[in-house]
């Protein structure tokens, strides 16, 4: 028998939970579903492509955990209304609602058609309410939850090319905090995590080369963010940890949003910010 991935979390802090993860096949879905795993709890992937859904399932499996591969699409309520169906008959509970699903184009906002703003909206915002609904209504208003939302940071700032997302993303995080107004006396509390720029393969596909992006200075600490960095965060609002949070949008983004709108060392003097020696010697 394989040992037990060990985790960053206590390996029972969430013994006995059923948790589904959207997008669970690649990148912050993934990681968030297979630390969960080592934190105790059973896993519901669901996504459109079952291929990958099928290999975090066998990372799980290897490593001692629970995994059930439930392939369906946020934006289609026939494929939610059976993914929910068969967790019911798989598990018989659900307590842990991962929107983690999403993507875009990027597009000057004088590209973008009414169609393609739709189709946005469809995928990140109308695709994480049919989610989230159909989870309260099939288990969660009887037995109490905890949903979590993966947004952007475009809540604080302005960001070019993405007007169709960050208008879906602003969505969501107002959606949850009324859902998290409204359901509270269910028992479910919501939340959401905003992440910044996170080195994922989905990434990848963008034109962001990562030279200029540290060039541009975007994170004060200097880096991306891994997978890892919201999965931490996302488990510990999902699980007990988190039990007096509710609806709540954590930036998890290095401090990219701290001067991202507006960077004014080099406008005010630049030679102000420049690395200084510490007292022990050492640069700063
Ligand atoms: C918020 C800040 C984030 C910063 C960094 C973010 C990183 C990430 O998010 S990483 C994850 C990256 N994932 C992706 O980028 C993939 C996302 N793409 C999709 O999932 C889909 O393409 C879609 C949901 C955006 C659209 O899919 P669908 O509903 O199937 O729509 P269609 O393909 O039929 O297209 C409808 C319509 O939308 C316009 N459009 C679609 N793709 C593009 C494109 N690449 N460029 C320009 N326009 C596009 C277009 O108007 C389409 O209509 P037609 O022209 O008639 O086809
Ligand atoms: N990486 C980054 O810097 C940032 C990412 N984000 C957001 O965080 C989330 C995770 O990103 P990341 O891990 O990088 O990206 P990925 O593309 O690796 O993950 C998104 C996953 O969602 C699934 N998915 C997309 N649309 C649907 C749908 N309609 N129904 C079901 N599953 C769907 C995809 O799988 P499949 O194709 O099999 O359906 C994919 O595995 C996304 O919402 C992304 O937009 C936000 C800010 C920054």
């Amino acid at each position: 028998m394989s040992e037990k991935k060990t985790s960053r979390y206590a390996p029972d802090l969430m013994a006995g939970q059923v948790a589904l993860v959207t997008g669970s096949g690649s990148g912050m879905g993934r990681a968030t579903a297979l630390e969960m795993a080592s934190c105790g709890a059973r896993l519901a992937l669901f996504a459109r492509r079952e291929e990958p859904l099928e290999e975090t399932a066998e990372m799980i499996r290897a490593a001692g955990g629970e995994a059930f591969v439930v392939p369906g699409d946020t934006r289609d309520e026939d494929s939610i209304e059976t993914a929910m169906g068969r967790i019911k008959e798989h598990y018989g509970q659900l307590d842990v609602l991962v929107n983690n699903a999403g993507g875009q184009y990027i597009a000057a906002a004088r590209d973008i058609t009414n169609k393609g703003f739709e189709a946005v909206i469809r995928n990140n915002l109308i695709g994480s309410w049919q989610m989230t609904r159909a989870a309260a209504d099939h288990f969660m208003y009887e037995n109490g939850g905890s949903v979590v939302f993966v947004t952007a940071i475009s809540g604080r700032t302005a960001l070019t090319g993405f007007t169709h997302t960050v208008a879906a993303r602003a969505g969501v995080t107002g959606m949850m905090k009324t859902l998290a107004a409204e359901w509270g006396e269910y028992g479910i509390r919501l939340n959401c995590v905003a992440p910044g720029t996170i080195k994922t393969e989905a990434l990848g596909r963008y034109p962001i080369p990562p030279e200029r992006w540290k060039q541009l200075n975007r994170s004060v600490l200097n880096r991306m963010g891994m997978a890892e960095d919201i999965a931490g965060t996302i488990i510990f609002l999902a699980s007990d940890l988190g039990n007096f949070i509710t609806g709540e949008d954590i930036y998890v983004d290095g401090g990219e949003t701290l001067h991202m709108g507006h960077d004014a060392r080099d406008m005010i003097n630049p030679d102000m910010f420049d690395k200084r020696e510490r007292g022990d010697g050492k640069d700063e």
